[in-house]
Order: structure tokens, then C-alpha cells, then sequence
């Protein structure tokens, strides 16, 4: 059965990493002047409840961030285990606030919208872990829905030294589904990226 309902659906935005494309740390970045990490938890919180953002204890978001701000924040388990293990860390804390199904972005993607975790949930089924978007370039496995109950098993990857996401996404059962727009799915890497946003390429 697709299109089944969720009652909590938590939000995850992974928020860790260095930025070091970008030369500064990607939360905090503006566009349209709001931070990219506002803009998201804004987003999805029409759709998402927590949201919750990941990041190690030592990466520039949590030491900046996280104090002024009135979002629920979940330090990743292991340093170094990257967006995998911030997602496992995440999904434990979103289970724990009693949701069995997560949205999951990445800080980068300032276009993200409530729509998309419609479209996401949308394809869920019961023997489905994972939806994760497809569009013509690339499958994006931080733009998906993920089952709570599926943090073990990506835990036991983390732990075995698997941290590529889309090699943890082929241990678990996991759909590929197109969005209707794509550039919901839009990334700002590098400074370049950001710029042709801005002016709109
Ligand atoms: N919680 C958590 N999030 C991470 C970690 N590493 C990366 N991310 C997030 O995952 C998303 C994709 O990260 P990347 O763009 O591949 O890496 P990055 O470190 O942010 O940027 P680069 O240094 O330029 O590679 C971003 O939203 C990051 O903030 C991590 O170790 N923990």
C-alpha cells in the first residue's frame, strides 16, 4: 500500500560538516537573508515534529548554533562517523520522541519544502526502510524519509567503518522516487553554487 499516514513525522536536518568547499560553515549561512539552517527547520516544520538537527559536538554549527537556538539539537554518537552517524544519532532521538518515521535534509539545501516530505511520505510502504529522491542526475539519500526502526541496522554499518550513505542505503530496503520539482533537491556546495542561486542560473 502506498500513501499510508503517519501520525509523527520528526525532521532531521544534518547539520555537522565542515564546509570546507564553502569556506564557511553552511548553517549559518544566509540566503535571502535568513540562515539556510532557519529556512529548512522553518520548512519542514509545517510538516515535522521535533525537528531535530545533527551535528558533532566539536563541529562550528553546535558550538555556535546550538546555544541560541530554540531548536532540539542531537550530538552525533562518534565523532568522524559523518552524515551516517549523525542520521543514526537523529533517528534514536526522533524514536525516542515517539516518531517512527523521519524527513531527512541536509543543511546545504535551502530549497527544500514541506511538499517534498509529502511527496516522500507518499511512497512509503510497510516493507519500505528508506525514500529517498531520484531525479536524472543522481539519487539523493539526504532528501528522504527514513524509518526510526531501521537506526540498528545503519548503526551496525557506522560500527563495521561503512560510512558512504548510499552503499548503507542498498543494507536496508530503500525506494527511489522522483519529486515533481527538482529543485527542491538543490545543494549549495561551494560559493559558486550559492551564486548561481542568487542570480537565479
Ligand atoms: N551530523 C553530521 N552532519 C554532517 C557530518 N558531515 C557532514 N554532515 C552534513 O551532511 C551534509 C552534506 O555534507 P557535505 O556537503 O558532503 O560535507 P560538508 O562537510 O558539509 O562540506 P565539505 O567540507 O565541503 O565536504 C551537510 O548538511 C553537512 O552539514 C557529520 O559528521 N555529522
Amino acid at each position: 500500500m502506498v500513501g499510508m499516514t503517519h501520525n509523527t513525522v520528526a525532521g532531521i536536518v544534518l547539520a555537522g560538516g565542515r564546509s570546507r568547499r564553502m569556506g564557511q560553515d553552511k548553517a549559518a549561512l544566509e540566503y535571502e537573508g535568513v540562515t539556510m539552517l532557519t529556512r529548512i527547520t522553518e520548512a519542514i516544520g509545517e510538516r515535522c515534529a521535533p525537528v531535530l538537527v545533527a551535528a558533532p559536538e566539536a563541529s562550528q554549527a553546535y558550538r555556535e548554533l546550538s546555544a541560541e537556538s530554540d531548536l532540539q539539537w542531537v550530538t552525533d554518537e562518534k565523532d568522524g562517523s559523518g552524515p551516517l552517524g549523525g542520521l543514526v544519532a537523529a533517528l534514536r532521538a526522533a524514536a525516542a520522541a515517539g516518531a517512527d518515521v523521519a524527513f531527512v535534509c541536509a543543511t546545504d539545501m535551502p530549497l527544500v519544502k514541506a511538499d517534498l516530505v509529502d511527496e516522500l511520505l507518499a511512497g512509503l510502504t510497510p516493507s519500505t526502510d528508506a525514500v529517498i529522491a531520484h531525479d536524472a542526475q543522481r539519487d539523493h539519500p539526504m532528501a528522504g524519509v527514513y524509518r526510526t526502526s531501521a537506526a540498528d541496522a545503519l548503526a551496525a554499518l557506522v560500527d563495521a567503518g561503512e560510512l558512504r550513505m548510499l552503499a548503507a542505503l542498498d543494507a536496508i530496503s530503500t525506494r527511489r522516487v522522483g519529486v515533481s520539482d527538482p529543485n527542491w533537491l538543490t545543494n549549495v556546495d561551494a560559493p559558486e553554487d550559492l551564486h548561481r542561486l542568487r542570480v537565479g542560473a
